[in-house]
């Protein structure tokens, strides 16, 4: 049977834009397509930006779907470059014409927002993040991390992103490592400079990565925040009251003080502290005993006292005990959770992302649709 025009664009639908993740026929990536009696495709697909860093990740993707059409027995395929116009007409379709808005922060928003908080910088607050991050990719979320750690942009290392963000206009599309999408400050600096950014500049850009980053429909976006209690905390809080906040802390008691502090801040934000994480845990030994390195029950310490203060329950949900895979996992860019997910420390990073995967985004703010009986 003959090939049609028809059966290439359905082909070609199965293939997403590998940063804006839609069909590239929805995007007006297609441009042309002609079929010639021999089963001979002629196809031009439109790229966003000439320097596009996917290009041959969609080149592949591309040649392999409309290649495998019963009937093709050529594919003649021209890459083209979108005009000004075309470009606006995309940003707009999808930011939905509004550009300043920061989606997470509508009311029918339905991603969950976490902030990874610590009080001092250290505590492995980044290893956290990628790790939940990568275990909530790999259950079929989708999921965004936000490094607005501005001491120590260590996020993109440890997933392993070397791209720079893809702009279209005032559009910015964030790399896609393991499946997350990933927008760190430090991709917008030269090299290693040190950013000494204070609060209001923060916040001008903690407000642009939400607004201006194509973030597209996340089902979780984790930000890791500086140490501190800082006033990104207040200024995420600002932003997107329905974040919630992670407390990550050692199990050393002054640690344990500290990060109490920064738990302690979503009392005067009226945010909801999600939980408390203890990282650095006694380490497994060999013959089974353990070895408390940074002493114990840090996690619990702070919990209890955020328990308290809150009136609420605030849960442990996890001790991840020091393990020399989880630092290297960190710097060979693919997260442990992925690499060994039985190690121990992996265990319980994947148990405490179910936990997180199976609560729904608090209802606070969101309008249920009810209207009193008059
Ligand atoms: N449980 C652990 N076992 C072994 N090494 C760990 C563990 N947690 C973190 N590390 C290592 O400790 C170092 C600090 O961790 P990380 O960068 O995640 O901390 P951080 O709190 O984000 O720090 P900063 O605030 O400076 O960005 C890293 O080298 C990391 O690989």
């Amino acid at each position: 049977m003959a090939v049609t025009v028809e059966d290439v664009r359905t082909a070609l639908s199965a293939v997403k834009d590998p940063e804006i993740r839609r069909p590239i026929t929805d995007l007006g990536m297609v441009d042309t397509v002609a079929v010639d009696p021999a089963g001979g495709v002629d196809l031009t697909v439109l790229l966003t930006i000439a320097a596009c860093p996917l290009r041959d990740t969609l080149t592949r993707d591309v040649t392999a779907a409309v290649r495998a059409v019963p009937g093709v027995t050529d594919l003649r395929l021209t890459l083209g470059v979108m005009t000004d116009d075309q470009r606006s007409a995309l940003r707009d379709s999808l930011k939905g014409g509004a550009t300043k808005d920061i989606p997470f922060a509508r009311p029918e928003s339905r991603t969950r927002v976490y902030a990874i908080a610590s009080g001092k910088g250290g505590v492995g607050k980044s290893t956290v993040t990628v790790n939940l991050a990568a275990a909530l990719a790999a259950q079929g979320l989708a999921v965004g991390v936000l490094d607005a750690d501005v001491y120590g942009f260590s996020i993109p290392r440890m997933l392993g992103v070397t791209g720079r963000p893809t702009r279209i206009g005032e559009m910015i599309l964030p790399p896609v490592a393991h499946g997350i999408k990933v927008i760190s400050v430090g991709m917008f600096v030269d090299g290693n400079t040190p950013v000494v950014w204070r609060g209001p500049m923060l916040h001008r850009a903690l407000q642009q990565f939400l607004a201006d980053v194509f973030w597209g429909d996340l089902d979780v976006l984790l930000l890791d925040l500086p140490p501190g209690t800082g006033d990104i905390a207040i200024s995420t809080a600002q932003l997107i009251p329905s974040t919630e906040i992670l407390v990550v802390t050692t199990p050393q008691t002054a640690a344990a003080e500290v990060a109490e502090r920064a738990g302690a801040i979503a009392l005067q934000t009226r945010q909801k502290v999600a939980g408390v994480i203890e990282n650095m845990s006694p380490m497994l030994l060999p013959d089974g005993s353990r070895m408390a390195l940074f002493g114990s029950g840090g996690g619990r310490i702070v919990a209890d006292s955020l328990s308290r203060a809150t009136g609420t329950t605030v849960e442990l949900l996890g001790q991840v005990p020091l393990e020399v895979g989880l630092r290297e996992a960190g710097d060979s860019g693919t997260p442990l959770v992925l690499t060994a997910p039985t190690a121990p420390a992996a265990q319980v990073l994947r148990q405490v992302a179910d936990g997180l995967a199976r609560r729904s985004r608090p209802l606070a703010g969101v309008s249920l649709g009810i209207s009193p009986k008059r």
